[in-house]
């Protein structure tokens, strides 16, 4: 059976960039999503065997609904982390008028929020669900409108390059995971492992005490991001990305011994790490 892959689609997103550069040369086939929430859920209900979302940018940070949707709402595992260079670009019909709106995903807006300001400080901003969701929106529309996204995506809509490499810093890039049911099969090369929890938080030091345990075990940290925990204001969830693979002696020690403290875990898999 061919297997099946999902993306936040339509067509011409950074994350169907991502899927083709990971499996053009196979017989998978790409399965496009609305949201990134329905293309997660589309794995947890094994509608698709994978999907690759967006988890977190170099100037913009967490991609919020993927972080919730892991914690929440289903239990699947990060086989894979791809970073991705992005570079944005203002794309519209070829006859286009003095812009009213540019629309795109929120995330793409925030990367190129100084620079869309200082070119069309007329120009209103709109969030929609991608950017290639954007790019569609422009070339059935009446010239008023612009998008931000890929210059990929301005071929399959249709649509010119008004101004090209728009984010506001030259490093900008993008975290891409893919969720899978189960845990990755091959931890070869540079590997990273997820967890997250929740811990008692009323006592002084309770955040120092879990991060004892990585640092007691030498284990190196690349990320700690908090979540509301859903249950009430000020109560958090703690995501904590771990350099090195769950084999590694000391990083299975180091993750036990947060279990043990936490109220609340998910062992969201250890995974290898690769940069396009
Ligand atoms: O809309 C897309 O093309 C996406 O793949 C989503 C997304 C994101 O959510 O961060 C991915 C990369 C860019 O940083 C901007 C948008």
């Amino acid at each position: 059976m061919t297997r099946k892959v999902g993306y936040l689609g339509p067509q011409g997103t950074y994350c169907e960039e991502i899927a083709l550069s990971l499996y053009s040369d196979t017989s998978a086939a790409l399965e496009p999503f609305a949201g990134i929430d329905a293309a997660i859920r589309a794995v947890a209900s094994g509608e698709v065997a994978e999907s690759i979302v967006p988890v977190e940018n170099s100037l913009e940070g967490s991609v919020n609904i993927t972080l919730d949707t892991m914690a929440h709402d289903v239990n699947l595992y990060i086989t894979k982390e791809v970073v991705l260079p992005v570079r944005h670009n203002l794309l519209a019909k070829k006859d286009s008028q003095e812009l009213v709106a540019i629309v795109s995903h929120p995330q793409a807006l925030a990367q190129c929020r100084k620079t869309l300001a200082k070119l069309y400080p007329q120009a209103k901003l709109k969030p929609v669900e991608s950017t290639a969701e954007a790019a569609r929106i422009v070339a059935s529309g009446d010239g008023f409108y612009a998008a931000v996204g890929s210059e990929k995506a301005g071929h399959i809509y249709g649509l010119t390059v008004l101004a090209a490499n728009i984010q506001d810093n030259r490093a900008n890039s993008t975290r891409f995971i893919g969720l899978e049911r189960q845990p990755a099969a091959s931890l070869k090369g540079k590997c990273k492992t997820s967890i997250v929890c929740q811990i008692h938080g009323e006592k002084p030091g309770s955040l120092c005490n879990i991060l004892q345990e990585f640092a007691k075990r030498e284990v190196n940290l690349t990320r700690i991001e908090s979540r509301p925990a859903r249950t009430g204001l000020g109560m958090y969830i703690f995501f904590f990305d771990i350099e090195g693979s769950i084999k590694e002696d000391n990083i299975a020690a180091a993750v036990r011994a947060v279990q043990a403290k936490s109220l609340w875990y998910k062992n969201l898999g250890s995974y290898p790490v690769y940069h396009l």
